[in-house]
């Protein structure tokens, strides 16, 4: 897509999230500060009708729970009739056998657009023996972009897998996006944001390994801006929100840093 920071700005596209309490206020922060418009709705009672005024839906597993899990259930089966995109974003899966157990669960009750996560989330996702420590990544035996490829073949998505390089596969393009700086693993929160962005980028482009693509390297652009700025994670993080909203098309165009393979 051509510009789509512009695009994001001047459609407000709303995202419905049901996530975690932990960095729900980044993610709400994150998408408004891309120009999206957050909103986190989580009561089975009205998830379904704010899914279906939303343009994109996050599910991200942080700190799950069986009503939370059905929530997003009911949201997805919303999201999927609606034809609006359904990202999931494996928090902890590797971790314990309840999130594992879950994810699947989502994964076989509905279609899940984009599968999101780091390593070894991913990789525990499609069925590889990995492990995360709570919510951190560990080093994986298998080849990661040819997980990914397979993995979103096997699908039918699109899957994202994060870390040093983020790695993005439909099941025919794959794509390594290189922006981005360590500082933005330094603080909590930075892969529930990359969610919160790839589902705005999502939401304004079918193409959704081109979204989440551009998603990536935008964060990460800003990313790398903020690090020339700080070099403490507090002003780092503050550093981040500001390069966001000072971010243009035009200047991410000229920082890309991605190979297709
Ligand atoms: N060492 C790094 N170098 C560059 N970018 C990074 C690094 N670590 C994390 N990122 C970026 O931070 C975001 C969150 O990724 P990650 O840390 O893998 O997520 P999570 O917090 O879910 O484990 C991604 O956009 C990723 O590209
Ligand atoms: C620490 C923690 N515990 C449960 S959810 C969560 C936040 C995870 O955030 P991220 O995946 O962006 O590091
Ligand atoms: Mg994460």
């Amino acid at each position: 897509m051509k510009d789509p920071l512009k695009t994001i700005r001047e459609s407000k596209p709303l995202i419905h999230h049901i996530t975690n309490w932990v960095t729900i206020y980044d993610c709400a922060n994150m998408t408004r500060t891309f120009g999206a418009l957050p909103v986190m709705a989580h009561a089975r009672e009205e998830c379904a009708d704010m899914t279906n005024i939303a343009s994109a839906l996050v599910l991200n597993i942080g700190t799950l729970t069986t009503e939370i899990i059905d929530a997003m259930i009911i949201s997805a089966k919303a999201a999927n009739e609606k034809r609006i995109p359904v990202l999931l974003d494996a928090v902890g899966v590797g971790a314990t056998k309840f999130r594992d157990d879950m994810a699947a669960k989502i994964l076989d009750s509905v279609h899940i657009d984009i599968i999101k996560g780091n390593y070894s989330e991913v990789a525990k996702l499609a069925g590889e023996d990995a492990r995360t420590r709570g919510v951190e990544s560990t080093a994986i035996d298998a080849e990661p972009r040819q997980l990914a490829k397979k993995f979103a073949g096997s699908r039918s998505c699109v899957v994202v897998m994060t870390g040093k390089d983020d790695i993005i596969s439909d099941g025919e393009r794959t794509f390594v996006v290189k922006n981005g700086h360590e500082s933005m693993g330094y603080i909590v929160g930075t892969g529930c944001m990359a969610a919160s962005v790839i589902a705005s980028f999502a939401a304004i482009n079918s193409d959704h390994c081109d979204a989440a693509k551009d998603a990536l390297c935008y964060f990460g652009i800003a990313g790398e801006l903020a690090a020339e700025k700080s070099v403490t994670p507090g002003t780092f993080k503050m550093h981040l929100y500001d390069e966001v909203f000072g971010l243009s098309d035009e200047r991410a165009k000229v920082m890309l840093n991605i190979e297709e393979c």
